[in-house]
């Protein structure tokens, strides 16, 4: 870790900023999505495992669910197969699914946890398909007013916690990929966007906040003039921009929106292209990113 020579006062000033933060969630459960396009150096991976590490060592509880599309899509490409996405969703043929599972749990998943560990021993990788972690039923795409199939693909139906509870009972990092079964009991699995698989866990482990890591700065208004950041957003103002975005962020919104309206406090997307960002949206006044809140929190309140 960098250490850089500033002042003692703004160091300590720095320490005791933590504080309040620390008091808030120590002992709670954070759902971190880790997308693919934000584990784009080495370097950006291990700040974030360092920001991992450091909120276990200090009592809050992390839960990684990871993403991983562009890894995927270079194997894909490696394997001369064809996945495009349709409507923001991967079209899985079965082989396909292989690839999806076997580059998730097989090997982004594999890479964090070693990355975790490193310095400690706390992080486990389970697969949403682990002791019926996540469940989804198959979906379609919709495209122009139509339904198409897009094979092998899924929405979470249920989300079995105790796998979880289990590893944080234990003192565990739970490090998820986001392969689901099939609810059908047909013992197939299914393909599921990690931005909605984050939020379903987030909310069936009564998260207090779900952090998005993504690669861009904000959520804005204006996107691509990128004039308009967002700070925090209501629920229904929210609901209101999903139709208006982009492919890529309309599932990151999505999911902030299902996981505050199913109870958790706070979600918030933000750059993880910037060095721990996760810090400093967890432990300063400030935050980064944007925060998707209830409608009576919109404007900020008093405990931050
Ligand atoms: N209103 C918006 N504000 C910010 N980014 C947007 C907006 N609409 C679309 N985007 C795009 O969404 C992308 C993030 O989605 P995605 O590429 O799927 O990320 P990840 O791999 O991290 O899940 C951004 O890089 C940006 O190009
Ligand atoms: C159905 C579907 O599209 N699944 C995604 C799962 C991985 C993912 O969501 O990864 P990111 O978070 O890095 O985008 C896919 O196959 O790419």
């Amino acid at each position: 870790m960098n250490t850089i020579d500033i002042p003692a006062h703004v160091k300590a000033s720095v320490l005791l900023e933590t504080m309040p933060w620390l008091r808030m969630y120590s002992g709670q459960r954070i759902v971190i999505k880790y997308g693919g396009h934000a584990m784009t150096s080495p370097a950006l991976q291990e700040s974030f495992a360092e920001d991992i590490r450091f909120l276990h060592q200090w009592g809050v509880h992390p839960i990684v669910v990871h993403g991983g599309g562009p890894q995927i899509n270079a194997m894909v490409k490696r394997l001369d197969l064809d996945a495009p996405f349709t409507q923001g969703l991967r079209v899985t043929t079965p082989e396909v699914m292989d690839v999806v599972r076997m580059v998730l749990t097989g090997s982004v998943q594999r890479e964090l946890v070693s990355l975790i560990n490193r310095e400690s021993i706390w992080a486990v990788g389970i697969s949403g398909e682990d002791g019926g972690l996540l469940q989804a039923r198959k979906t379609m795409a919709e495209v122009d007013g139509r339904k198409v199939d897009i094979g092998q693909v899924g929405e979470i139906s249920a989300v079995d916690p105790s796998p979880i509870e289990d590893l944080l009972a234990a003192g565990r990092i739970p490090i998820i990929s986001t392969v689901a079964l099939n609810a059908d009991h047909t013992g197939g699995v299914l393909n599921v966007n990690a931005d909605t698989a984050a939020a379903a866990v987030a909310a069936a482990v009564g998260a207090k906040s779900l952090i998005v890591l993504t690669d861009v700065d904000s959520l804005y208004r204006d996107w691509p003039e990128c004039k308009q950041p967002i700070e925090r957003i209501g629920l229904t103002d929210a609901r209101a921009m999903l139709p208006s975005l982009d492919a890529g962020m309309r599932p990151k919104l999505g999911a902030c929106i299902d996981a505050v309206a199913a109870g958790v406090r706070q979600a918030t997307i933000i750059d993880g292209r910037q060095p721990h960002s996760m810090m400093l949206e967890i432990f300063t006044n400030k935050g980064v990113g944007t925060m998707v809140v209830t409608d009576d929190r919109a404007q900020g309140d008093s405990d931050e």
